[in-house]
């Protein structure tokens, strides 16, 4: 015997931890709770001590109540009618055989009565034989679990007169639930409210007995209904195996683990309560109570870590990163190659050759990619060829690609795009394999391919290099067997595999809305098996994979890893490169879809470039816009009107005024929402926006623009439709300065020697020289001296000294214009 722990002792020994505990301490023992270990010498002493309050199980039980009572004094609810000890009596008893209801409900509770322990009272005997019961019940107490289920199926009229509960007031079971009831009260609220709980009923059946009965008879009647309702799906649960292992998450309460491992809340209430732990049905369990429930099972608990069940790439790594269990997979490869040097003849001519004659009909199904089926084995083409999708595909983080086939014409050689095609496959480190391709043209020159090819790194094998080339003829299906061989050749090398064995994931290769059968998705299955039904949840879409097709049109349950397939059933249409992932139920898909589209729309506003009056033109050039979407705020209708009439009149080829929203009032939040969500701007007419609207706008990059001169506010409107609207910035002029010296300097220029007439003159100031009413140079300055200082500014009055940067023909007489650009404020 090992050191063992104190609820282990008492669940042995049929008491609960807390008695033991109880004895432990009075015995001098260090023990904090149920989980603490005793050696063998303290067991023995325990064992002793309990012997000694166990002699008599009729007697002793009530001391042991007792000493619960005590540890248990602040748990033990006070509302009841019934005195305390009688509450202790009936917790005491948790475990009491049910059969008590047979008995009425006065001879119950005087027998129970907790008659100080050592002298039972004459009508001891019942209560004795009860605890024999129990202690038998609980000896075994997995065992009396084929009696409980008889009793349900032989209903026993007494309880059903006594408190119309149904007989599946299973015995053991509802002892042990009065006990916990008892305990706390406030629970038994909680667990009555659980619907259709058979247990709530039970409990609240016994511990209405031990409350008196009469308590609620109304309240009663409901639960026991419910009780009837849930009977049948309940006794099913009971005969399910336990599963081997429990996959638990922290925070789980009785009822979820209940469902996980096919048995009774209520059997687990009463393993906890044997365990010292006193909970009911909705009560959170920790980690440490949910392990030890496990173990007392016999099942391995492991707990599962929430994860962000949005974050796909995650799930995916991870499904990735799984290498458990792996099979051999198909090689996914790309056709890559110049303009018209046979990548669509290639893939044509693949894919027909691939096709039985059967099979003809289904070859017009194009879903992207498709399968070749060769000696056994199987290669998937992705159908879009060229760098451009395969690039994009990257972008976005879609790397499905195992193998490039680069097509190069031998009678064109290297072209351009060739060698983008292999910067492309290097970047993504996917191993080329050379198809020379028309090498049936008379002009055909496959060793110039080679030779050329070699700058590239990509060298034949026969020249020492490990690069496969292989000659084929696209068109006339020349060496295409040997194409595909080298194909599954390299597909070794690369031991590609997966784990068919795990829920499936991978990528989007296309996707779009079919009239009939709604949104339609070509996945790449990468990892494990996807099913039809599976739950899925694909980009920022969920759905269940409702019928799934493959490359031939024909419908599949399953596809493996490698294979494309095309699926309905999705609530949208997501992006090609979205990744996909199965989920366990539909319900979570349905959470991470959501929560994904919510993310996405989130990211878009916060991406989405409103339109402003500044770059109006800009975006009417780049043809994304064809309205102008205003919403027009006057402060009286009169004004509306006559706004919206003059706006709409505003003739600018290919671009409309759209009015959107037109009121009378202050600029509000709604406006900018608005504005925001159809990408409008806000024209304000001797009206403001509220503070909040202002805050939104700027959050939100809205345009609102204020006038209140109606002709102004079109004038802008027309400018910015025409790109012409006036720049933000606009001159303003600060000073004027008469030059009334000049020096030469070498090396610096000439310096002018000025009186500032009016206004001042700043360092960073826009200068225009004028001579004679002429403006002869418009420039900065180059340095502002008063007398020998460098100076920010000289103001009105003052002399000073200037140099116009690149400029030196400045002669006395002249006069120099100061501006500086200023902000045009909104108005
Ligand atoms: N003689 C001969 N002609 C071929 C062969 N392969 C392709 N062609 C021809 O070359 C032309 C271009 O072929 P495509 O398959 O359209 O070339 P591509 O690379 O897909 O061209 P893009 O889609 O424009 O990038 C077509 O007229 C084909 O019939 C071949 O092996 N031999």
């Amino acid at each position: 015997m090992g050191k063992k722990r104190i609820y282990e002792l008492a669940k042995e020994l049929n008491v609960q931890s807390k008695v033991v505990i109880e004895q432990a301490k009075n015995a001098g023992f260090k023990i904090k709770n149920h989980m603490s270990t005793i050696d063998e010498a303290q067991e023995k002493t325990l064992r002793a001590a309990m012997k000694g309050t166990k002699i008599n199980t009729a007697t002793t039980k009530p001391t042991s109540a007792a000493q619960t009572k005590k540890t248990d004094a602040n748990q033990a609810t006070t509302t009841q009618a019934k005195p305390a000890t009688q509450q202790t009596t009936a917790k005491s008893h948790a475990q009491h055989d049910h059969h008590d209801h047979h008995e009425p409900r006065q001879s119950f509770h005087q027998s129970h009565h907790p008659h100080n322990g050592q002298n039972p009272h004459s009508r001891n005997n019942r209560p004795q034989n009860r605890n024999d019961h129990y202690n038998n019940h609980n000896h075994h107490h997995n065992r009396p679990r084929i009696s409980q289920s008889n009793n349900r199926v032989a209903p026993n009229p007494q309880s059903r007169t006594l408190n119309r509960a149904p007989v599946n007031a299973a015995k053991p079971i509802s002892s042990a639930k009065a006990t916990v009831r008892s305990n706390n009260n406030r629970n038994q609220n909680n667990a009555n409210g659980n619907r259709g709980s058979r247990f709530g009923g039970n409990r609240n059946h016994a511990g209405n007995r031990f409350k008196g009965g009469r308590f609620n008879r109304r309240r009663n009647n409901r639960r026991n209904k419910r009780q009837n309702r849930s009977t049948t799906p309940v006794t099913t649960r009971k005969d399910r195996a336990l599963p081997k292992v429990l996959q638990y998450t922290e925070g789980m309460n009785v009822q979820d683990i209940a469902k996980l491992i096919h048995r009774e809340p209520a059997e687990i209430i009463k393993k906890l309560f044997m365990m010292g732990v006193m909970v009911n049905q909705n009560q959170s369990l920790d980690k440490d109570t949910i392990e030890l429930l496990a173990v007392d099972y016999g099942i391995k608990p492991e707990e599962k870590v929430e994860e962000d069940i949005s974050d796909l790439d995650k799930y995916f790594e991870k499904e990735a990163a799984n290498t458990s269990y792996q099979e051999n997979r198909s090689p996914v490869v790309t056709i890559m190659g110049h303009v018209d040097h046979g990548k669509t003849t290639l893939l044509d001519k693949l894919r027909h050759t691939s096709v039985t004659e059967g099979e003809a009909g289904g070859i017009t199904q194009a879903i992207g990619a498709y399968q070749v089926h060769t000696n056994n084995r199987s290669i998937t083409f992705l159908d879009t060829p060229g760098h451009a999708a395969f690039t994009d595909m990257r972008a976005r983080g879609a790397d499905v690609t195992d193998i490039i086939v680069l097509v190069v014409a031998a009678d064109d050689g290297v072209m351009p795009q060739t060698v983008e095609a292999i910067n492309h496959a290097k970047a993504a480190k996917a191993p080329i394999i050379v198809a020379v391709n028309k090498v049936d043209k008379p002009n055909a020159n496959p060793n110039h391919v080679m030779e050329q090819l070699t700058q590239y790194g990509l060298i034949p094998e026969d020249w020492g290099g490990d690069t496969i080339f292989v000659q084929i003829s696209a068109k006339f299906g020349k060496n295409l067997d040997e194409l595909l061989e080298m194909i599954l050749l390299e597909a070794d090398v690369l031991e590609l595999k997966a784990n068919p064995k795990q829920k499936g994931a991978g990528t989007v290769i296309e996707a779009r809305l079919d009239k009939g059968k709604g949104a339609v998705a070509s996945l790449l299955v990468q990892q494990g098996t996807l099913r039809t039904g599976d739950p899925i949840v694909v980009g920022n879409t969920f759905g269940r994979v409702r019928v799934m097709t493959n490359d031939r049109g024909r419908r599949i349950k399953a596809a493996k890893p490698s294979m494309p397939v095309e699926i309905t059933g999705l609530n949208d249409v997501p992006e090609s490169a979205d990744k996909f992932i199965v989920f366990d139920d539909e319900k979570t898909a349905r959470a991470a879809g959501e929560e994904r589209a919510q993310q996405a729309v989130l990211k878009q506003r916060q991406q989405t470039k409103h339109v402003t009056l500044d770059n109006l033109f800009e975006t009417m050039k780049e043809g994304k816009l064809k309205e102008v979407d205003l919403i027009i705020k006057a402060d009286v209708q009169g004004s509306v009107e006559a706004l919206v009439n003059s706006l709409q009149k505003i003739n600018v080829k290919g671009v409309r005024v759209n009015i959107i929203h037109e009121a009378v009032g202050a600029i509000n939040e709604s406006d900018v929402t608005l504005a925001a969500a159809s990408n409008a701007i806000i024209i304000g007419f001797n009206v403001r926006p509220t503070a909040r609207a202002k805050d939104q706008a700027d959050a939100d990059n809205v345009d609102i623009r204020l006038h209140n001169v109606i002709y102004q506010a079109i004038d802008e409107v027309e400018t910015a439709m025409k790109g012409m609207l006036e720049p933000t910035y606009k001159e303003k002029v600060i000073g004027q300065l008469d030059v009334r010296q000049t020096y030469k300097v070498s090396k610096i220029g000439t310096i002018a020697g000025f009186f500032v007439t009016s206004g001042l003159v700043q360092r960073d100031s826009g200068v225009r020289l004028i001579r004679d009413g002429i403006v002869v140079y418009e420039g900065k300055i180059a340095s502002l001296k008063h007398l020998k200082d460098d100076v920010k500014e000289v103001r009105q009055g003052f002399e000073g000294g200037l140099v116009i940067e690149n400029y030196n023909d400045i002669k006395v007489g002249d006069q120099i214009e100061v501006y500086t650009m200023e902000k045009v404020p909104v108005k």
